[in-house]
């Protein structure tokens, strides 16, 4: 009977499989028998993909990505909301003035002697370049994500998404690693006006360092952050000593990995680690960077994971029921990075995907097999069991870690 479902439906659409009750989806679906309807909200508008696609390290990517959405269906899953890009002055919610002043200044000039001491100063130059177009597609990228936060602070959805997002190296006063706009800081502020402990949790290959700096002496923000560590991989921070300062002594998590980490491993981390964080933190809302990078075909070529485990995070999240907000960041074999966030956004809209790619604009890039699945490379997880145990029990058994408080509702919310 449930392959009698599986045909191609009148609308054309790809085939994918229907839910146990023969509903092909569609957001005013009553879907009975299954996980209670998750509302989800997908950021996003022609103008916001075509900012997007101008973010110079993932070019048309974020077209890319939601022409899979797209091709599979899922937008009749989702409540599709266009963001406006972030105003100066939310930018500045986060941001020192001088630094968007001179990120805005030098954008708009294009003499190539135009990068001065104030430009260093601020991480502008030549390794963060403030190109015509940067500050306009890092404020849509921001927009984006405040959209998505509001949708969530707002008691709209459940989940809200913003592929574009996720640009978590950006500091207060300066650039870096290709970020400028930290758009996940931003989001994070915006869930603290309704959420009193909110969780930022990073599985991109590098260390979400903006986001720590931001958040490091608060124990109402705590980051948990996944990531590549060894000497001379950037950002160079992000060890298991690394825990926060002064009120957010303990509320900063680093779980350093090695080279090669495949999907079991990185996994077997997540789950333990957050199993503690949800007991020790109790979350209201969380903010999760997808970026996939890690991925194996990565031109990284640093971890060797596939899009089962980073959506299995994801999938483990779901499980708290609280506000989710979704959020994108490196991946820069761009096909991979499509397959990875359409098989998170299935996973988030309930939704069984062939995987079968179906034909789109962009279907060439799929090749040879066109699956929406990738394999992991033959590259050796050099993460020993030891490793693993003692990264887990270094986090686990540590006394300043998570300073178990019981939370009673205080009516001073700031610390
Ligand atoms: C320039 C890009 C961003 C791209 N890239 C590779 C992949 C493709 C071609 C080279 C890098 O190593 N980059 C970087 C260079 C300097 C500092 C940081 C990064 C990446 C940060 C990141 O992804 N954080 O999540
Ligand atoms: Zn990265």
């Amino acid at each position: 009977e449930e392959n009698d479902q599986n045909v191609l439906h009148k609308d054309a659409s790809p085939v994918y499989q229907t839910d146990v009750n023969g509903d092909t989806g569609g957001s005013n679906t009553i879907r009975k028998g299954l996980l209670p309807e998750k509302k989800v909200v997908y950021v996003c508008s022609a103008d916001f993909l075509s900012e997007c696609d101008r973010i110079a390290k993932v070019p048309f990517r974020a077209s890319i990505t939601h022409a899979v959405i797209e091709a599979y269906g899922l937008l009749s899953r989702m409540s599709v909301v266009p963001p406006k890009p972030a105003t100066f002055e939310e930018i500045c919610h986060f941001h020192s003035t001088d630094y968007i002043e001179c990120l805005q200044r030098l954008c708009q000039d294009d003499d190539p002697d135009k990068y001065d001491e104030e430009a260093e100063e601020f991480g502008l130059g030549y390794d963060c370049p403030a190109d015509e177009g940067v500050y306009d597609s890092a404020s849509w990228a921001a927009g984006g994500t405040l959209t998505a936060a509001e949708q969530l602070v707002s008691g709209q959805c459940s989940v809200a998404i913003n592929w574009a997002g996720g640009w978590h190296h950006a500091k207060r006063d300066s650039a870096a690693g290709f970020c400028y706009i930290n758009d996940i800081v931003l989001g994070i502020l915006k869930l603290r006006t309704k959420y009193d402990r909110v969780l930022y949790v990073d599985i991109d290959l590098h260390h979400g360092d903006g986001v720590e700096d931001a958040f490091c002496a608060t124990s109402k923000v705590m980051t948990v952050s996944f990531h590549k560590y060894s000497p001379g991989f950037f950002p160079g921070t992000g060890n298991l000593s690394d825990t926060g300062i002064g009120k957010g002594a303990g509320y900063t998590v680093n779980v350093p990995l090695n080279e090669g980490c495949q999907d079991e491993n990185f996994y077997r981390v997540f789950e333990k680690v957050m199993d503690i964080v949800k007991i020790k933190f109790d979350p209201e809302a969380v903010v999760c960077q997808c970026g996939a990078d890690g991925l194996a075909g990565d031109p990284m070529d640093s971890f060797n994971l596939t899009t089962l485990s980073l959506a299995k995070c994801v999938q483990y999240l779901l499980t708290w029921n609280i506000p989710l907000l979704l959020l994108g960041g490196g991946g820069y074999h761009i096909p991979n990075t499509a397959r990875c966030w359409t098989h998170i956004t299935s996973v988030v809209t309930g939704t069984k995907l062939s995987s079968d790619i179906p034909e789109h604009r962009y279907f060439t890039l799929y090749g040879p097999d066109y699956d929406l699945m990738i394999s992991p490379g033959n590259r050796a997880d050099t993460n020993t069991p030891s490793h693993i145990k003692n990264v887990i029990a270094q986090i686990s058994d540590r006394p300043d870690l998570f300073v178990c408080k019981i939370h009673i509702k205080q009516n001073v919310s700031e610390d």
